[in-house]
């Protein structure tokens, strides 16, 4: 068996293979960071020898209790290399970039191998750009949808942390709060995406906890993708046949 573990700053997401030819999901699931030491109650459902593959960007010391509560010798952490699975990676330093990204580019690149922009909406929003060529071009990184709203809500006096909903005309604050978050990460994708538009195929590919909160305002060819990091970390272990 295989475990795929997608270690982020709010939430651990993994997924469980079958080590054989058809590499059949046999479990999944999510969990906070206060319930990290319980992922190893799924060797109590599936027991046998356990591979495993994982991108972590919360910590050492979550890399740490995650292999711990696993009982693993070691989990196979992926690391950002300048080239890997048929992408470049362009940044300055290509250690730098994070690992969830990478396996993100690397996912993207398996599933759509024309042009594409890559949007990762978790705890941080990433909007990244892959090219025809399987080349990260660069990306950008911004506060997700709570953060945003947290932030004002933390820096202000009078802006509440409270539910408003998306209008396109907010005349309630806490509408004008919720709209101009969802506006901000609509905005910076779609900005983003003009790079790429003319390209033949140019995609987005959106995922992440937080994408069912905007996806509906974006106005570019879309296709919404459930844990791109998790479909990245499987070609990594060597689990998808190559189509780019
Ligand atoms: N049910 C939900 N409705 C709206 N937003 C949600 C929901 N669940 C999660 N989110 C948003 O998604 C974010 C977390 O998403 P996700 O778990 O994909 O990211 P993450 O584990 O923090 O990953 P990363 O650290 O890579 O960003 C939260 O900060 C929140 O903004
Ligand atoms: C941007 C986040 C927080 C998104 O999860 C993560 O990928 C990260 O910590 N990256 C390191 C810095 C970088 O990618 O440039
Ligand atoms: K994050």
């Amino acid at each position: 068996m295989i475990l795929l573990v997608d270690a982020g700053n709010t939430r651990i997401k993994w997924r469980l293979l079958a080590d054989d030819a058809v590499q059949a999901v046999l479990d999944e699931g999510a969990l906070g960071h206060d319930g990290i030491d319980t992922i190893g109650r799924l060797r109590e459902r599936h027991r046998g020898p356990l591979r495993v593959v994982g991108s972590n960007v919360a910590g050492t010391a979550v890399a740490k209790r995650i292999t711990a509560a696993l009982g693993v010798d070691a989990v196979e952490w992926l690391r950002p290399a300048p080239q890997a699975c048929g992408v470049r990676n362009l940044y300055d330093h290509p250690e730098q970039l994070g690992a969830d990204r990478w396996a993100a580019l690397i996912g993207a690149r398996h599933t759509h191998a024309q042009a594409s922009l890559v949007v990762t909406a978790g705890t941080a929003t990433t909007v990244d750009l892959l090219s025809a060529d399987g080349d990260f071009l660069g990306g950008l990184i911004l506060p997700g949808v709570d953060l945003m709203q947290q932030s004002l809500a933390r820096g202000t006096a009078q802006l509440p942390l409270a539910d408003g909903r998306y209008v396109p005309q907010p005349r309630r604050t806490v509408d004008a709060i919720r709209s101009g978050c969802l506006h901000a990460q609509a905005g910076a994708i779609e900005r983003m995406f003009r790079q790429i538009a003319a390209e033949p195929g140019a995609l987005c590919l959106l995922g992440g906890g937080a994408a069912d909160s905007f996806a509906a305002l974006l106005d570019i060819p879309l296709r919404r993708i459930d844990n791109l990091v998790l479909c990245g970390l499987a070609v990594v272990a060597g689990l998808h046949s190559a189509n780019a």
